[in-house]
């Protein structure tokens, strides 16, 4: 719930009911009961406060972030909402209609609260955020920038349809960015045969063998989504997805989270709240972060300060978030435009951008979906790592050329100095193709202003190459 009353610390005819809230504190009130209230001093030094419904987070359990992926049309969004609505019965989640789940950009107008992941639910062990993934082509983007940075992922295979090009093609993606728990679901069985379902898991066991991943021992359940959101058939229905939900908590193992480093958080998406300021949202990827605490955004040529004046997860206020969280933070004096997706929000100091480094990276060869033929030195790519994108030149440092399927040393010269550390993993693409996957080893010597010419030179060209080829 978005901000319920608004107004100006003078207006007392509306501050009646909470003018004793009002004058113990100037922060967040804690209370666990609604109304919350937040008081606000603008820069003029004048005093406005909110009164929210929003609710204290409390953390009882762990945090894990999964999602569902698979093939346009299998019947991901259906299990989400059937999930939530599952679970509801158990007083586990709020249950979520098909349509409030693939309707999540409303909420970028709504208020300070952004659910990046857009579903939040519990079993009796873990805490979920739960992205569901349309089937598009601009998932495949932000799946790679890791955007959906799960921790493990449920695909969703049809058995009316068996493996599709999706299945394969996200698979690949979750096995490259190293998400690599997945428990499959086994939806519409409402609508095909045992014969047909028992071919489907046969066929999804030797996919996922092939594609390294556990194929004998992931854990399949089937069932239908629809059925559960329905409240038919409980065997094929409600109690397939508490017995996938099991899968899910037993299976994917709760990522250990690195809470003693300083914070850091990639800028995913930035929003300005219309009398709060700028939020930014993204997943904290180590340490943790207290409200009123100082920040830094570092990334392309700028680095900004500035103070976590408040932490939202659900719509649900945090004191105090951990790596691993999906969270807006609202932060103070900086404006919408001084920031963008692919910054990192650290702790002040702790890490620096970086346009020039040694990575050991694999060639993926066409079957993988990559190039058919070899590249050598010079040749521009655009490297994905974290929420950020950027063109990069590759020079080969010990060999002639890199042939597909091979793994190699390279040296990347990016076109902006972005947060880049070692032992950071990243892709290279170039157009619509997955070039490789790799890890930074090295970081090397600042870029010059003239070598940083060359690669916006080589950019140029190959924008120019990519617009003549239609994207290929
Ligand atoms: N018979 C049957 N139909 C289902 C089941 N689950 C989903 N469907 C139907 O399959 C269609 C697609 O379902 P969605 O949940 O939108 O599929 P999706 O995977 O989210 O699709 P994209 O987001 O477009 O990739 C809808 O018409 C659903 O009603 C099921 O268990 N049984
Ligand atoms: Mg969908």
């Amino acid at each position: 719930m978005a901000s319920l009353i608004y107004g100006k610390i003078s207006n007392f005819s509306v501050l009646k009911s909470f003018h004793h809230i009002i004058f113990n504190t100037e922060s967040i009130l804690s209370s666990k009961k609604s109304p919350i209230l937040q008081v606000v001093t603008s820069r003029n030094g004048q005093k406005r406060f909110y009164a929210t419904e929003k609710k204290v987070y409390q953390r009882t359990k762990p945090h894990c972030n999964v999602g569902t992926i698979g093939h346009v049309d299998h019947g991901k969004t259906t299990l989400t909402a059937a999930i939530t609505k599952v679970l509801s019965d158990q007083k586990l989640a709020e249950a979520k209609k098909y349509t409030d789940i693939d309707n999540a950009p409303e909420e970028k107008a709504r208020g300070i609260t952004i659910n990046v992941a857009h579903v939040e639910y519990q079993t009796s062990s873990r805490h979920y955020a739960h992205t569901d993934c349309p089937g598009h082509a601009d998932y495949i983007k932000n799946m790679i920038t890791g955007a959906a940075q799960m921790d493990g992922a449920i695909l969703v295979v049809a058995a009316t349809d068996g493996v599709m090009p999706q299945t394969r093609e996200h698979l690949l993606l979750a096995k490259q960015i190293g998400v690599n728990h997945i428990v499959v679901f086994i939806n519409k069985v409402d609508a095909a045969d045992a014969e047909m379902v028992e071919l489907v898991e046969m066929e999804i066991r030797e996919l996922m063998s092939e594609m390294g991943f556990d194929g004998d021992n992931v854990p399949v359940i089937s069932g239908s989504a629809l059925y559960a959101l329905d409240g038919k058939d409980p065997e094929v229905g409600s109690k397939a997805i508490l017995k996938l939900l099991d899968e899910v908590d037993k299976y994917i193992p709760t990522p250990t989270r690195e809470l003693d480093k300083p914070f850091l958080l990639p800028v995913e998406h930035v929003y300005s709240i219309p009398g709060r300021g700028t939020v930014v949202t993204g997943r904290l990827e180590r340490g943790v972060v207290k409200k009123g605490a100082e920040c830094e955004f570092v990334g392309y040529t700028k680095k900004l300060k500035s103070t976590i004046s408040g932490i939202e997860m659900f719509h649900q206020i945090l004191d105090e978030a951990q790596a691993g969280d999906q969270l807006g933070a609202l932060v103070r004096g900086v404006k919408r435009d001084d920031l963008r997706r692919g910054m990192v929000m650290c702790k002040p100091g702790s890490v620096k951008s970086n346009d020039h480094i040694e990575a050991q990276v694999y060639i993926l060869n066409k079957e993988e979906g990559g190039r058919s033929k070899p590249f050598t030195s010079f040749i521009q790519m655009q490297m994905f790592c974290r929420t950020w994108d950027c063109s990069c030149q590759v020079v080969i440092p010990e060999k002639e050329m890199v042939m597909p399927g091979e793994d190699s040393k390279l040296i990347l010269k990016m076109i902006r100095p972005m947060v880049l550390e070692q032992g950071q993993r990243f892709t290279l693409r170039d157009g619509n193709l997955t070039l490789g996957t790799g890890v930074v080893t090295t970081v090397l010597p600042k870029l010059s202003e003239q070598e940083r010419q060359t690669i916006t030179e080589g950019k140029k060209a190959r924008e120019k190459r990519l617009a003549a080829d239609g994207g290929k």
